[in-house]
């Protein structure tokens, strides 16, 4: 029984069973026989005979019950004797011997032997069996295009010609190689081709007859390379020869007559053109078989079946060939029964398919020989040949592929397979080696499930065959009508090992059906754990949906293993994946492009945020109008002196009282971060060297920063190395615009204003052009310091604004400076401060209780001395 499964659901499962042709037939055959036993005169007939023959001691019944074995052991037996004659005679070529006798003792593989010549190969006909026929020699002899007709014995060169009754004057002479192979004539008087292997017997031949036999290039005899060979002529001593026109020696017109050799020594060549020719045994081949089944012999049991004067049906051939009675099945051809006859209750089988399907190589190859159609489709399109590959019957397979058989007909009953579909589904795996030998190209052949040999090979857990395929080239990927890949397949079958095997031959485990079914959603509604537990390992999603929006747990059995492991597996995939949406992932290894002296990364471990893009980094300040900054060089103050800067003479230095950086470039821990100096550092109209203790900012950013996403203020900024107390970590850096420019901006969450108290008020705006410190976040506790620096040029309203750290920082700590109570006075209307520090004043805590204070004058003054350095004189601008 063949169930061919869909992967759908149970409920649109596509379930076709088909009994399967082999014990269907069988079934049907017995059910024959009993109808022919229940009163059909063709049985009665039969048994008739059979009762006769029994009661004349005939010996027909064991005969016909002889197993396949005896019968090989009888034949080999006669043969043998034939062989060591072979092997011990000085007259042969112990290389043609040799190859011969091990042909006989091997294999059947004649295919890939040279055409050589049987002339040593006698029937064995006895003088008894030559009275019932007429004692004529049949042997002809060809003088240049006239032959000869002379007396008996039974024999041929080769195959291609008919067996020849021959006096013992012909039989010695075809023993020496002097019947020419091709047409069959003897070569003693007149021109033909003579080679000497050996020096003591000459093989002839005619030129043209070894082209028509395919032995152009070597003796059709011996083997031996015919370029030796030498053309030679023997003067006419026959005295009557009966003359015929002169022509090419040619085959004969008639098909080949079967020989009762036993198959295996049998040459076989291409029947084809032979089943074209002729649908029935001729008149002659029915003589010739006559005459090989008249006599009995001793050597084999073959010969010794009398001639029964007996009318069988057309049917019996079919019966005899089914039930491998090669006698008979003879005895039917010669008596004229058609090798094509359509069983038409067995699915218009013919007897081929009868022997074929049941391995009877020996009568598929009577069959053939005499007549029988190699590629005859019974009523589903079946072959013979493919009978014999369900079959497995190996040698049956090879000789008929041999004899011709085509390998590329589909069975369109059973869904368009193919030989191998077939031997692939029943695991026959030497057939299928055969078969790929043969046409390597049909390894990936889909049939008409779209399913490909090794579909069949998984489904039905051929391991060892699913790895032959591999090695041959099958796809694993190929998809069937429902888009399954053979992945599904081994989900379906449940085969575990299989699955791992198509896996490690990057057999896709996350494709879906048309269905949306995964290999997962198959192993889990078939209830295969094994399979399940794989898959799970090898990453196989337990969450994915398929159409109907199920999930693999959703399609197994409730409480089932199956379901136990596959919610493990989800909740385990589920924390996994939690945990890995908080997994830091780098978004941009620099934001700065390069325009920083280090890189600066951006990372996200919170959302799914990409890199901040809406502005453009810039390293330094810019102007998008005309901001007139004095950059005058000859309004520079500067110094002159001749050491590194770090003396008080230092004119730059002085400007802010004295040089605040120490030898590291550092601000001193006395440096006053209620009231911080302005810083003047050298320029280029100093007498210094550009490396002077007098420049830290103008140098740029040094500390290694990094970029995140914080969980409460958005973007930040975070230390990624331990930094001292005093360095320099980063300038505030924007577009330089007007103050009133910066009241009607829409966004004010980027205005650092600049407040001099000595001209035109500025701001830095970063919201559309800024540096890493744009994403500088509020601290109640900032580890930052903002002091005015000025560089390259000493324009009073324009200082740099630069951050030093206030404390030491640690690694991995987020930075950060005060904004000043007015932006928060501004901002806090929207939202409050997320610092979360134990001091933090601007969280809606600590709002309301500011906002108690209000009505305590002591305090006021206390808020208002706090908001000094970081006074907001307007709006929610920074303040320094
Ligand atoms: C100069 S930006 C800082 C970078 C900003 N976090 C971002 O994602 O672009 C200022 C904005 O950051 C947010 N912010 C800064 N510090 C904060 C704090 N302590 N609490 C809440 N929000 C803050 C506010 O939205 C504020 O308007």
């Amino acid at each position: 029984m063949i169930i061919l499964f869909s992967l759908q659901k149970e409920s649109s499962f596509v379930k076709a069973e088909q009994e399967s042709g082999r014990e269907k037939r069988v079934d049907l055959t017995h059910r024959e026989i009993c109808e022919i036993k229940e009163g059909q005169a063709l049985l009665a007939e039969q048994c008739e005979e059979k009762a006769t023959d029994l009661s004349k001691g005939n010996k027909m019944e064991e005969e016909d019950s002889c197993s396949k074995q005896e019968y090989t052991e009888l034949t080999l037996e006669s043969l043998d004797l034939k062989a060591q004659e072979e092997l011990f005679s000085p007259s042969l070529s112990g290389k043609f011997t040799q190859r011969r006798f091990t042909h006989f003792v091997t294999e059947t593989d004649l295919s890939e032997e040279l055409p050589l010549c049987c002339c040593r190969m006698e029937t064995p006909c006895s003088g008894e069996s030559l009275s019932q026929t007429e004692h004529t020699c049949m042997a002809t002899e060809s003088v240049d295009g006239l032959v000869n007709v002379l007396k008996h014995e039974m024999m041929r060169p080769s195959n291609t010609v008919h067996l020849l009754v021959l006096c013992e004057d012909h039989r010695a002479g075809m023993v020496k190689h002097q019947c020419c192979p091709g047409c069959g004539l003897f070569c003693r008087a007149g021109s033909f081709m003579e080679c000497r292997p050996y020096g003591s017997i000459s093989h002839r031949f005619h030129r043209g007859c070894a082209s028509v036999i395919k032995a152009q290039s070597f003796c059709p005899h011996c083997g031996e390379d015919a370029t030796g060979a030498q053309e030679v002529t023997v003067p006419k001593t026959v005295s009557n020869p009966v003359t015929v026109p002169k022509a090419e020696p040619v085959l004969p017109s008639v098909p080949a007559v079967p020989a009762v050799y036993p198959v295996a020594l049998l040459p076989v060549v291409s029947t084809r053109p032979l089943i074209h020719r002729a649908k029935k045994t001729t008149e002659l081949e029915r003589t010739l078989l006559q005459m090989l089944i008249q006599p009995p012999h001793p050597l084999s049991f073959v010969y010794s079946m009398k001639p029964k004067k007996v009318k069988y049906h057309t049917k019996q051939l079919y019966i005899s060939a089914h039930h491998g009675e090669l006698q008979k099945v003879i005895h039917l051809l010669v008596d004229g029964k058609d090798p094509n006859y359509l069983m038409y209750s067995q699915n218009k089988r013919t007897p081929l398919h009868a022997a074929a399907s049941e391995g009877h190589q020996e009568v598929c190859h009577m069959l053939v020989q005499a007549g029988a159609n190699l590629d005859m489709f019974d009523e589903e399109q079946r072959t013979p040949l493919m009978d014999a590959c369900e079959n497995n019957h190996l040698d049956t397979v090879k000789y008929l592929l041999r004899a011709g058989a085509a390998l590329s007909h589909k069975v369109s009953d059973i869904k368009g397979s193919t030989c191998l579909h077939l031997a692939a589904k029943l695991g026959h795996y030497d057939v299928v080696q055969h078969l790929l030998s043969k046409a390597s190209k049909q390894v990936n052949c889909q049939d008409d499930g779209g399913w490909t040999p090794i579909t069949w090979a998984i489904e039905y857990k051929h391991r060892e065959l699913v790895l032959l395929l591999l090695s041959r080239g099958a796809d694993v990927n190929i998809r069937d009508k429902e888009e399954n890949i053979c992945l599904h397949w081994a989900a379906l079958s449940g085969s575990n090992d299989i699955a791992q095997i198509l896996l490690d031959a990057r057999c896709d485990l996350h494709a879906v059906n048309v269905h949306g079914d995964s290999t997962l959603h198959i192993a889990a509604r078939e209830n295969q754990l094994e399979c399940v537990t794989l898959l799970l390992s090898q990453g196989a999603d337990v969450n994915l949906k398929n159409r109907e929006g199920e999930t693999p747990l959703d399609c197994c059995i409730y409480s089932s293993k199956v379901w136990v492991s596959l919610k493990t597996n989800k909740k385990l995939t589920d924390a996994r994946r939690s945990r890995d949406s908080h997994r830091e992932k780098v978004l941009s290894r620099d934001i700065s492009r390069g325009y920083e002296a280090v890189p600066i990364a951006c990372v996200n471990g919170v959302d799914s945020d990409s890199c901040p893009d809406n502005y453009k980094y810039v390293p330094d300040s810019c102007v998008t109008s005309p901001i007139n900054i004095d950059k005058d060089i000859t309004h520079l103050q500067h110094c002159v002196c001749t050491d590194d800067c770090s003396s008080n003479t230092c004119m730059c230095a002085q400007l802010s009282l004295r040089c605040w950086y120490d030898k590291e470039g550092r601000l001193p821990l006395e440096f006053c971060q209620k009231e911080p100096p302005v810083l003047f550092e050298c320029n280029h109209a100093c007498s210094c060297w550009r490396s002077c203790r007098n420049r830290v900012v103008q140098n740029g950013l040094r500390a290694r920063l990094q970029l995140y996403k914080t969980q409460r203020m958005g973007w930040g900024v975070r230390a990624l190395q331990d930094i001292p107390q005093g360095t320099f970590i980063c300038e505030y850096v924007g577009e330089i615009i007007t103050d009133a420019e910066a009241d009607g901006r829409e966004n004010d969450s980027f205005l650092f204003t600049l407040d001099n108290k000595v001209g035109d008020v500025h701001c830095i705006d970063a919201r559309l052009f800024g540096n890493i410190g744009r994403f500088i976040n509020h601290l109640c506790e900032p580890n930052l310091l903002a002091v005015r620096v000025f560089t390259m040029h000493q324009d009073l309203r324009f200082p740099r604004i630069a951050f030093f750290s206030r404390k030491p920082i640690q690694s991995g700590d987020q930075i950060g400076f005060d904004y000043g109570d007015h932006f928060w006075k501004v901002k806090s209307k929207y939202y409050s401060c997320q610092c979360f520090s134990p001091r933090c004043r601007h969280s809606s805590a600590a709002r309301a209780q500011s906002l108690e204070r209000v009505t305590a004058p002591a305090q006021q003054s206390s808020i208002s001395s706090l908001s000094k350095f970081n006074l907001f004189n307007f709006s929610d601008k920074f303040n320094l």
